[in-house]
């Protein structure tokens, strides 16, 4: 059985240890979570702020994302007030006035929205917080909504990385997946950025979209040479249909599967290497001169629900719906449905908060080696407080994986090999209690390749 065959199979994505699933289903009381927040930003006020906006005028078939699809442009300014009164909240409740080390708003999509209230979500945060010197502010552009209008509006606030959503460059691959974009808006949209000052640009690019073959992938590698984003994700499509219900709306057998899609990432892989990418992690590609390359090449890279990240920050703040936040022990999620979550923070004047989970502190030590093996590429556990019993279990797992060369093992240490990088999230599984306890039923993850 070849590697990828073994290594298929469905695994969290691990942008939170525990994953989502896994969470106490009671979300803490308000009181409680508050309470957490103010116990970590006593050690550093460096926060880290998500946004989540969740309208697109448009479905775009293969979004796994929490979205609300809608042309009534009348939805964004009580959207807005809804955000701004969840921050209040927080701004009432913390003791010492938060700096943004990070801010990240998602979607969605953000570009839905006016650059006028753009520009007022973003002064109403910004009246009550303090902005890091070397803060890095981002948000995720659809090509076809971004003008030059909405880049200058969050550039005047700090603004200095775009994320634009590219996924492919094949116009017949766009219509399969519903998605309004040319490869000309993409060229505009970075144009624009670059001209304002952007200094960080990246593209999202899929693998495993329907119909698609080597050629697409060499075609947007093509592309991303012309225009050079300083990053790109490169994701491997996750078909969950149970929760993404307009992924049934393409024929399951146009979707490339086990060797194709395999075949498909390292086509992408490798181009983008000898374009002189750099793989800092999972499904992550960045210039050398990048911070994120940096950050990596000097193990200070960090990781966090926005995906990897050069803000080692403890805490992540998230408002608007579906957002997930996080004091390092306490996870908190946020109604996922627009009108209940503007319910709770307007018409109740509360946290919406739906989930959560406490983390005990053996799930703090899990979670410290799973992000280490994400960011560095490798874990160690010679000191006391780094052992815990998952430790044992994982050991038996990594001999085999050892054997089969996508780690290293010596007594006390993990290191992810080349050859292991594309299943970085196999290795992690080892460590998961969660996981082992109770095995997940079919329809929970999506297949790790
Ligand atoms: C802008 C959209 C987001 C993407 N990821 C997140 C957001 C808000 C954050 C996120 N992604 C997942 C979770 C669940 C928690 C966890 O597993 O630790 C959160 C909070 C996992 C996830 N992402 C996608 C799916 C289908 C799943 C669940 C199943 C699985 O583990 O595979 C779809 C998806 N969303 C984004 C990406 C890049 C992506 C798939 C590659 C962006
Ligand atoms: C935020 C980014 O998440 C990615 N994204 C959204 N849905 C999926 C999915 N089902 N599979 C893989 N990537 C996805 C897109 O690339 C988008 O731009
Ligand atoms: N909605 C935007 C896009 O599709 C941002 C990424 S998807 C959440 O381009
Ligand atoms: S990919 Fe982006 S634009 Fe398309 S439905 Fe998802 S969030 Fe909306």
């Amino acid at each position: 059985m070849t590697l990828i065959n073994k290594y298929n199979k469905p695994v969290p994505r691990y942008t939170s240890y525990p994953t989502v699933p896994y969470w106490d289903v009671q979300a803490p009381v308000q009181d409680q979570w508050l309470g957490s927040l103010n116990t970590r930003l006593a050690e550093t006020r460096d926060v880290s702020l998500y946004i989540h906006l969740p309208f697109c005028e448009e479905l775009c078939t293969y979004c796994g994302c929490n979205k609300r699809i809608t042309k009534r442009h009348e939805v964004e300014a009580p959207y807005i007030d809804a955000v701004l009164a969840e921050w209040a909240i927080y701004v009432r409740s913390l003791h010492l006035r938060p700096r943004l080390k990070e801010l990240h708003l998602g979607g969605g999509t953000p570009t839905f929205f006016s650059p006028a209230e753009l520009g007022r979500l973003i002064d109403g945060i910004l009246k009550d917080a303090d902005v890091a010197d070397d803060h890095s502010f981002g948000f995720e552009a659809h090509p076809n909504s971004t003008t030059p209008e909405h880049l200058q509006s969050l550039a005047d606030r700090g603004f200095n990385r775009v994320s634009i959503g590219v996924q492919d460059f094949n116009p017949e691959i766009m219509r399969l997946i519903n998605r309004r974009q040319t490869a000309e808006e993409v060229e505009r949209t970075v144009e624009a950025a670059r001209k304002i000052g952007y200094k960080s640009i990246n593209f999202d690019v899929i693998y495993g979209l329907p119909r698609q073959t080597q050629n697409d992938i060499v075609r947007s590698v093509v592309k991303i040479q012309e225009m050079r984003p300083e990053r790109i994700a490169f994701y491997g499509y996750a078909h969950v249909p149970w929760v993404s219900p307009g992924q049934r709306a393409y024929d399951e057998n146009d979707l490339p599967k086990g060797d194709k899609k395999w075949q498909l990432y390292a086509t992408g892989r490798d181009l983008l290497e000898s374009s002189g990418y750099e793989d800092i992690g999972l499904d992550h590609f960045s210039l050398p001169e990048d911070d994120l390359a940096r950050a990596a090449a000097n193990g200070r890279l960090h990781r966090n629900f926005m995906g990897y990240t050069t803000a080692n920050t403890p805490v992540t703040l998230a408002l608007g719906c579906s957002s997930i936040g996080d004091s390092w022990d306490t996870f908190v999620q946020n109604e996922k449905k627009v009108e209940a979550y503007t319910q709770a923070v307007i018409g109740e004047g509360r946290l919406p908060l739906v989930k959560g989970h406490k983390l005990s502190s053996e799930d703090q030590i899990v979670r410290r080696h799973i992000l280490n093996l994400m960011c560095k590429g490798y874990t160690e556990w010679y000191a006391e407080e780094q052992r815990c019993e998952a430790l044992g279990r994982a050991v038996e797992h990594w001999n085999d994986m050892a054997a089969d060369g996508i780690i290293t093992r010596s007594p006390y240490r993990v290191e992810v090999t080349a050859h292991g990088k594309p299943f970085l999230r196999n290795i992690c599984l080892p460590l998961d209690d969660y996981y082992w306890a109770r095995q997940p039923s079919a329809k929970t993850f999506s297949q790790s390749i």
